[in-house]
C-alpha cells in the first residue's frame, strides 16, 4: 500500500551547509497492516512520515501510495490523492474557533461535498469516535483524548486508504493513550485502513503494530514483525527501546547467577505461551529446573512469554532439553 524507495532528504541549512535527514530509506507497508516506525528524537521519523504524503518532498527517491507514484504527480493530482491519505498529529491541529462538528466537516467541505451528504457522514464519524454528545463543543472545552478523537474523525472523513499518525499519543496520559490506541486498532480492523505511525515509545509499538522499523540517524537500522524485533533485537538502538518495556530482563540478580552456567532464556509465542512445554520436556530426563524470571504478555493480540531458567542436570541432559525445546518451536538461547 505504501512503498518508499531509496528516499533521501537533504535540508539546506545555510548557503553552504546542509543536513541529511533521510538516507536511502526503503520501506514497504502492506495493505491493512499497522506499521510503526520508532526512533529517538532527531532520527528522522517526522521527516519520513511527512514524505509519504509529500508534506515534505524528498530530495531523492520514489513514493508510491495505493499504486500511484506520488513523486511524479502534478500538484493538482497530488491534492486529489492527499484526500485519500488521512493524517493525525501530536498536538491535534484542530481549528480552535470551530466546533467539533465543524472540525470534522471541514475536509468534506474542502472536497466540495453537498450539505445533504456532509451531515450524515459527520454523524457517522461522531458516533465512531464516541463524541456525539460533544459535537457542539469547542476544542478548548475538550480533554486531550477527546481532541485526538476529533483529529481521527477528521482524518477519516474522506474515507482514506491510509492513515498517517505523527506521535498521536505523545501528548496524552497513559490511560488516554490506551483508549486512543484501541480506537486506532478498531478502525484498522473494521475498515481495513492501513496505518503508518511514528513514535518514540516501544509500548505504542507493542500495543498496536504488526511490523516495526527502527530508525537512527536517518536510516532504518532494523525492521521486521514486532514479535521478532522485540524478542531478538539485533541493533543496539533496538535493544535500548526493548529494555524500556522489559526492565525485568537482565537484572543484576540474573547476572549473578550467570556465572554458574546452564542458564537459558526461552521465548514462547502464541498458544505455546499457555502450555506446559518446558515441564513436559524436562520431565523426560533426570534433570530439573529453577525459574529465575518469567513474564507473560501480549504483542498486539499475540500472547508471548519469556522465561529465564537454570537447568540442573548433566551436560548431556541439558543439551538434549535445549534441542527438544527447539524442535517444538521454542526459541532457546544460553545466557
Ligand atoms: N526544515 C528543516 N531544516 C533543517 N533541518 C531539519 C528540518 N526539519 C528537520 N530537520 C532536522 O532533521 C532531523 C530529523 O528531524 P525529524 O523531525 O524528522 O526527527 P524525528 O525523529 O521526528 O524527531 P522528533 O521526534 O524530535 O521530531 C533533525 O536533526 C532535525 O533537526
Amino acid at each position: 500500500m505504501i512503498d518508499l524507495i531509496d528516499i533521501e532528504k537533504v535540508y539546506q541549512t545555510g548557503k553552504k551547509s546542509s543536513f541529511i535527514a533521510l538516507r536511502g530509506i526503503n520501506l514497504k507497508v502492506e495493505k491493512g497492516e499497522i506499521f510503526g516506525v520508532i526512533g529517538r528524537s532527531g532520527a528522522g521519523k517526522s521527516t519520513l512520515l511527512r514524505s509519504v504524503n509529500l508534506l515534505e518532498r524528498p530530495t531523492g527517491g520514489t513514493v508510491i501510495v495505493g499504486g500511484d507514484k506520488l513523486t511524479e504527480l502534478t500538484e493538482k493530482a497530488l491534492q486529489e490523492k492527499r484526500k485519500r491519505i488521512g493524517m493525525i498529529f501530536q498536538h491535534f491541529n484542530l481549528l480552535t474557533t470551530a466546533t467539533v462538528r465543524e472540525n470534522i466537516a471541514f475536509p468534506l467541505r474542502i472536497a466540495k461535498l453537498g450539505g445533504s451528504r456532509i451531515k450524515p457522514r459527520v454523524d457517522e464519524l461522531l458516533e465512531l469516535v464516541g463524541l456525539t454528545a460533544y459535537q457542539h463543543h469547542y476544542p478548548k472545552q475538550l480533554s486531550g483524548g477527546q481532541k485526538q478523537r476529533v483529529g481521527i474523525a477528521r482524518a477519516l472523513a474522506n474515507d482514506p486508504e491510509v492513515l498517517l499518525c505523527d506521535e498521536a499519543t505523545s501528548a496524552l496520559d497513559p490511560q488516554t493513550t490506551d483508549s486512543i490506541l484501541s480506537l486506532l486498532k478498531e478502525i484498522n480492523r473494521r475498515m481495513g485502513i492501513t496505518i503508518l505511525l511514528i513514535t518514540h515509545e516501544m509500548g505504542v509499538i507493542r500495543a498496536v503494530c504488526d511490523r516495526v522499523a527502527v530508525m537512527d540517524h536517518g536510516r532504518i537500522v532494523e525492521s521486521g514483525t514486532v514479535l521478532d524485533v522485540f524478542l531478538s533485537p539485533r541493533d543496539s538502538v533496538t535493544r535500548e527501546f526493548v529494555s524500556e518495556v522489559s526492565d525485568a530482563f537482565g537484572s543484576e540478580a540474573i547476572d549473578a547467577y550467570r556465572a554458574q552456567g546452564r542458564m537459558v532464556r526461552i521465548h514462547f509465542r502464541g498458544g505455546q505461551t499457555y502450555e506446559p512445554v518446558l515441564y513436559e520436556t524436562v520431565r523426560r530426563t533426570d534433570a530439573t529446573f529453577a525459574i529465575l524470571q518469567g513474564t507473560v504478555s501480549k504483542m498486539k493480540d499475540v500472547p508471548y512469554g519469556q522465561l529465564i531458567v537454570e537447568l540442573r542436570g548433566s551436560d548431556g541432559e541439558v543439551d538434549r532439553i535445549i534441542e527438544e525445546l527447539g524442535q517444538q518451536g521454542l526459541e532457546v538461547s544460553r545466557l
